[in-house]
């Protein structure tokens, strides 16, 4: 698995989110890339925060089986997950991890008994919504005396993208709380998930009997939300993103040339747009592909790491419609890609700007029909990554 050459982000000082300045870098980074990173200082994280959540990974992972065994992964996505659960990318891919969010648990079962044999490198838990402070779902004994503190850091998450999709909104010319207001978990439940994730270094006997220069220890995949923040460590590499090119790029870190590294006081989070995000502005904004690999260093290195991320999932209230934003620039993307289309139609040519969302986009509504909600998006998702419906 060759290393190609980095990807260079935009890296967004959010800590005005009413700023139509930033707005507009933020989206242009959204529609270009995908991906952008946020620095740490502008959010509303110290590095303690984001040190401890990393900290209370570890205590879990590092428990007993026995203990992680009581929260395994249920179908509603809470839960702990030991072994893969799905081939997200089965072309390129022997080993990998679910990509974000709920998991059919009947296929899921499935998949791994057939699977049985092949251990996965990610192990996952996902936290879904707490409520008053309070998780909905079984906590392991060495997370139990931390609930607040796991609530505290999923509070502070949805407070950064509530900034980022501020500025979206900003970016997008509509109202300033047109995408908050529709995250609001206190009006309804919502699909968000934090999750912590822990992929073994080559080193680990759990890794060992795979050949790291092509197994991925997840696989390509886009994530199916509005918003994903990602939380990295340093000296702990992996991620790749597909770049239009078709072509995997490392994603750095820590951005820019190595002596910058201690102008942020924790690694920048690393935020991408999800497939309903996309869906929701018609392509405007894409959820670009990536997938966590054994990066060459890492195969190279005398003392590889293990990794650990820290991931949100941001997704609307399940009820939310997905009426076509109200912005011109998203009108004018619309007619653009409609005329895209139709290019398509007469000459087989798809620029490479011309993908639309995830299932089309939200203002190809037809007139007399109501619009997708983001809990029904979300399952035609899962529809087709898992090739099941609703009432199977
Ligand atoms: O851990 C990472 O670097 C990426 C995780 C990811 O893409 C996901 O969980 O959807
Ligand atoms: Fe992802």
């Amino acid at each position: 698995m060759a290393d190609t050459i980095p990807i260079e982000l935009p890296v967004i000082d959010i800590s005005n989110p009413h700023d139509p300045a930033v707005g507009k870098a933020m989206l242009n980074a959204a529609a270009k890339y995908g991906f952008l990173y946020v620095n740490s200082k502008g959010t509303d994280f110290t590095v303690e925060d984001v040190d401890y959540a990393f900290e209370l990974s570890k205590k879990f992972f590092s428990s007993p089986a026995q203990e992680k065994e009581t929260c395994r992964i249920q179908q509603n996505n809470r839960g702990w997950s030991g072994m893969h659960t799905e081939t997200l990318d089965p072309d390129h891919q022997r080993v990998g991890h679910d990509s974000g969010s709920l998991i059919p648990w009947h296929r899921t079962r499935r998949l791994t008994l057939d699977m049985i044999n092949r251990q996965g490198t990610s192990k996952t838990m996902n936290f879904g919504d707490f409520k008053d402070g309070k998780a909905q779902q079984p906590l392991p004994p060495s997370l139990v005396p931390h609930e607040a503190e796991i609530n505290g850091f999923a509070e502070l998450c949805n407070k950064t993208c509530t900034r980022v999709l501020t500025l979206l909104a900003l970016g997008l010319e509509v109202q300033e709380d047109f995408f908050t207001t529709r995250h609001d978990s206190s009006t309804g439940t919502t699909g968000s998930i934090l999750r912590y994730l822990y992929y073994p270094s080559i080193f680990s006997p759990s890794t060992a009997t795979y050949k790291h220069d092509k197994d991925v220890r997840a696989g390509a995949h886009s994530d199916y939300g509005s918003i994903t923040l990602l939380f990295q460590r340093p000296g702990q590499p992996g991620l790749e993103i597909l770049t239009p090119e078709g072509s995997w790029a490392p994603v750095p870190i820590v951005p820019g040339p190595a002596a910058e590294a201690g102008a942020y006081p924790f690694p920048p989070i690393l935020v991408n747009i999800g497939d309903l995000l996309s869906y929701w502005t018609d392509g405007l904004l894409k959820s670009t592909v990536h997938r966590v690999v054994f990066p060459l260093a890492e195969q190279r290195s005398p003392n590889p790491q293990d990794r650990y991320t820290l991931v949100y999932f941001c997704h609307p209230v399940d009820k939310t419609e997905l009426v076509p934003v109200p912005s011109g620039i998203v009108a004018a993307h619309r007619e653009r890609t409609g005329i895209v289309a139709a290019h398509r139609e007469r000459t087989g040519v798809v620029p490479a700007d011309g993908r639309v969302g995830f299932g089309g986009g939200a203002g190809n509504l037809v007139s007399g029909k109501r619009p997708l909600t983001a809990h029904e998006h979300l399952m035609s998702r899962l529809a087709a990554t898992y090739g099941y419906t609703k009432d199977e």
